[in-house]
């Protein structure tokens, strides 16, 4: 028997320092479950979808949480980034017309909407805190940016980009595949942009992750 057998609402991370500093955060809550699923979006909808099936319908909200890029002119100042949609931003075609979305293609929809209710009053409780929280789109990327050219035009085909990471929208269609609702956090570790690993605060993220999650107990 899992001693998960009480939540109800799953959180999914990319790796196990993001796991740890969610369940710090969320010191004990059981109405959660953590789960490191592994980078990337095909890892994350596996896993999600895996844990949502053997629940038995326990679950009432997926959250992809974990640390992230922050877009300039988004989020500036931003330490935390709440998703109001998360954007499949890599997945299409190229053409020498410049990408092409799947929406474009006709093979569906790369975005999925956050329930507004829910965002609205995270991002504001995350205020209250001191944590400088904005919502607004959240990339998935498979292949994380790594020159300004790239950051440039993902943000210029996304206008209001605020965070990519490799997560959300893999978790997200596992969600929605059983039509539950679903949430993305971000705590910021990097600017998007040339890649400058040795730049990344990965742990100030990680403590901001977690005092994040401690406020998610009061919102969700
Ligand atoms: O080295 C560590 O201690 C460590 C601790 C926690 C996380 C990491 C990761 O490298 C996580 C990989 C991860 O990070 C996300 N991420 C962060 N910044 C970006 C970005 O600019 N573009 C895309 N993804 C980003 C992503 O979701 C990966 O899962 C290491």
């Amino acid at each position: 028997m899992s001693h998960y057998e009480e939540a109800s609402i799953l959180i999914v991370t990319a790796v196990a320092p993001e796991q740890e500093a969610i369940l710090r955060g969320l010191n004990g809550d059981d109405r959660f479950e953590v789960i490191a699923a592994g980078v990337g979006p095909a890892a994350a909808a596996a896993a999600t979808a895996r844990v949502l099936a053997s629940g038995g319908g326990r679950h009432r909200l997926v959250i992809s949480a974990g640390i992230g890029g922050g877009f300039d002119g988004q989020a500036d100042q931003a330490g935390l980034v709440v998703a109001d949609r998360m954007i499949a931003a890599d997945l299409g075609a190229e053409s020498p017309g410049g990408f092409l979305s799947v929406d474009e293609l006709g093979f569906g929809s790369s975005a999925i909407a956050a329930p507004e209710p829910i965002t609205r009053s995270l991002t504001e409780a995350l205020n209250r805190a001191g944590l400088q929280a904005v919502c607004g789109p959240i990339l998935t990327v498979s292949t994380a940016t790594g020159t300004a050219e790239t950051a440039a035009a993902r943000s210029a085909r996304i206008p209001l980009a605020a965070a990519e990471a490799m997560e959300g929208f893999g978790a997200a269609q596992a969600a929605a595949d059983v039509k539950l609702p679903v949430l993305e956090l971000r705590a910021i570790s990097n600017r998007v942009g040339l890649r400058d690993r040795e730049a990344w605060d990965i742990p100030g993220a990680l403590k901001r992750l977690e005092a994040a999650s401690s406020i998610l107990t009061e919102v969700v």
